[in-house]
């Protein structure tokens, strides 16, 4: 392939992502995790199926950066996930740590790549990474919104009996307890759910989003969801790989839009091969604008406490 991507952590997200990018496939891939063995395993596992899934992308395991050296886009996934009874925001030490080395490593070798971050907690592992590799904002991206509204696509189908095709969300704000699901701008073919689901039904679907996360955790109880996950990031990836411009809720750094200021936080953003090329500034309502602000106010928190971490 002529696109290559780099994917730290050979977890569950990781090694997810890894997978649907050969599979679809969009790029050479080099997983990198700590562990020995693990991402050369899973690599050697993923090369071994390429033949029945019938796919020519090349797969490479590593411990450690040389192989990763020139990559289009890294993937970063490392850190610690959550466990039954955790807020996201209980990782912040333990993964700042990881973020922060294992981005100065990325910068030496793939010093042109496109950052996405997924280690929660998201928007502030990605001031993490933004400050640790020095590029400029519009390549260290965080995945987060387009996950979220995935969640409340998938509820919308099930609630109307539709195509998940049909369905669009949108979901801003930072990934915490805090996210802003927006029904007015949730759709299902053009038609606002508004029109569709009653306002009740909807309080519902927005509250199930905006938990979505911890719903999982509670099923799985030793770790996090990683399926939807790995699939968000790997679109995101293919809107850059591809240079498609698709305008897609990413956590981008904001310097004046929506009133916030040197903040990571979710927004729709176009992604082309530049990352972030435009963040879209859509009209809200006072109270959504109250909600956006909130949240803001909670990654603002994080940010604060990344300082005292030093
Ligand atoms: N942004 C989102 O929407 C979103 C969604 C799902 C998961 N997450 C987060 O992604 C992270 C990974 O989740 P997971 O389910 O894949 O966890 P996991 O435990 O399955 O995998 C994490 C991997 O990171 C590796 N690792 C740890 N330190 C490392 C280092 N310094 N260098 C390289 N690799 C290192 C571990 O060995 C492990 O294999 C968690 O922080 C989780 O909360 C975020
Ligand atoms: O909920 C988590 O801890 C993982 C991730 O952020 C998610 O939304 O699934």
């Amino acid at each position: 392939m002529d696109k290559k991507v780099t994917v730290v952590g050979a977890g569950n997200v990781g090694a997810t992502a890894a997978q649907r990018l050969a599979e679809k496939e969009l790029c050479d891939v080099v997983l990198v995790d700590i562990v020995e063995g693990v991402p050369q395993g899973k690599a050697l596992d993923l090369t071994e199926a390429a033949p029945i899934e019938k796919h020519d992308a090349h797969l490479t395991g590593s411990n450690g950066y040389e192989e990763t050296a020139g990559s289009d886009i890294v993937i970063i996934t490392a850190g610690i996930p959550r466990k039954p009874g955790m807020s996201r925001d209980d990782l912040i030490s333990t993964n700042a740590g990881i973020i922060k080395s294992v981005t100065e490593q990325i910068a030496k070798y793939s010093p042109n790549a496109v950052l996405i971050i997924v280690s929660n907690p998201l928007d502030a592992m990605c001031h993490v990474a933004f400050e640790a590799s020095g590029f400029p904002k519009n390549r260290v991206i965080g995945m987060a919104g387009v996950l979220d509204s995935a969640r409340f696509r998938a509820f919308i189908a099930m609630e109307l009996d539709v195509s998940v095709e049909n369905t669009h969300a949108f979901v801003l704000g930072g990934h915490g307890d805090t996210m802003v699901p927006l029904p007015r701008y949730s759709t299902v073919a053009g038609i606002p759910i508004t029109e569709l689901i009653s306002k009740e039904r909807i309080a519902e679907l927005v509250d199930r989003t905006a938990n979505g996360g911890a719903e999982i955790v509670g099923l799985l109880k030793t770790g996090s969801a990683y399926y939807a996950p790995a699939s968000a990031a790997v679109e995101m990836a293919e809107s850059i790989l591809k240079d498609k411009k698709k305008v897609l809720p990413c956590a981008a750094y904001l310097q004046g839009e929506y009133g916030i200021n040197d903040l990571y936080i979710g927004v729709p953003v176009k992604l082309g091969k530049n990352g972030v090329e435009q963040v879209i500034e859509i009209t809200l309502t006072e109270e959504e604008k109250t909600a956006l602000m909130k949240s803001a106010a909670a990654v603002q928190g994080l940010k604060d406490d990344l300082a005292k971490l030093g």
